[in-house]
């Protein structure tokens, strides 16, 4: 694992979200995509070497949606860049490790991710991120 790539967090209003993390961060978000796969909007901020990555469930049966739903808003996964992602996955399923994805999936901000059951890694919900080439 390279670094923390982004903490991921799952907020009720997009709009609201984006605004009180420009007034705690004293940054604009550099991006916001819509990724169709995960049914989620999202917002990228710059944090020093790292990124905070704002969620809101785009339907009631997207994974921030039903998390939010069950545990309220909060931080819901952790990110880390690897190199190489399928020697990775390959890597931790051998370790034990739940892989929530049997192949990379596209996520946002040019990235291919994976992501690990929390359930697997002491309550945390785990992403694999590695920049598409
Ligand atoms: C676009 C992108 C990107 O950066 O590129 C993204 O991040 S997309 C981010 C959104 N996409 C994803 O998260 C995709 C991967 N996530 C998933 O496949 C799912 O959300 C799961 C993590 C498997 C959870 O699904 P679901 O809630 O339906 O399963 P479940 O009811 O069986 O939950 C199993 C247990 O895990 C807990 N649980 C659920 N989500 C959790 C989370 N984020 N962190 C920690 N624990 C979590 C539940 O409360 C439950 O605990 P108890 O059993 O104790 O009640
Ligand atoms: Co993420």
């Amino acid at each position: 694992m390279v670094n923390v790539e982004h903490i991921g967090i799952a907020v009720k209003n997009f709009g609201e979200a984006n605004a009180l993390y420009f007034k705690l961060l004293g940054v604009e978000p550099y991006k916001t995509e819509f990724v169709e796969s995960e049914a989620v909007n999202t917002s990228f901020f710059k944090v020093g070497g790292t990124k905070i990555e704002l969620l809101e469930g785009t339907t009631p049966d997207s994974a921030i949606s039903k998390f939010i739903e069950k545990r309220g808003e909060g931080i819901h996964h952790i990110a880390f860049e690897v190199e190489d992602i399928l020697a990775e996955m390959e890597r931790l399923k051998s370790e034990g490790f739940t892989l929530l994805n049997e192949t990379p999936k596209k996520g946002a901000d040019n990235k291919l991710v994976c992501f690990v059951h929390p359930k697997s890694a002491n309550g945390v919900l785990v992403e694999l991120t590695q920049e598409m080439k």
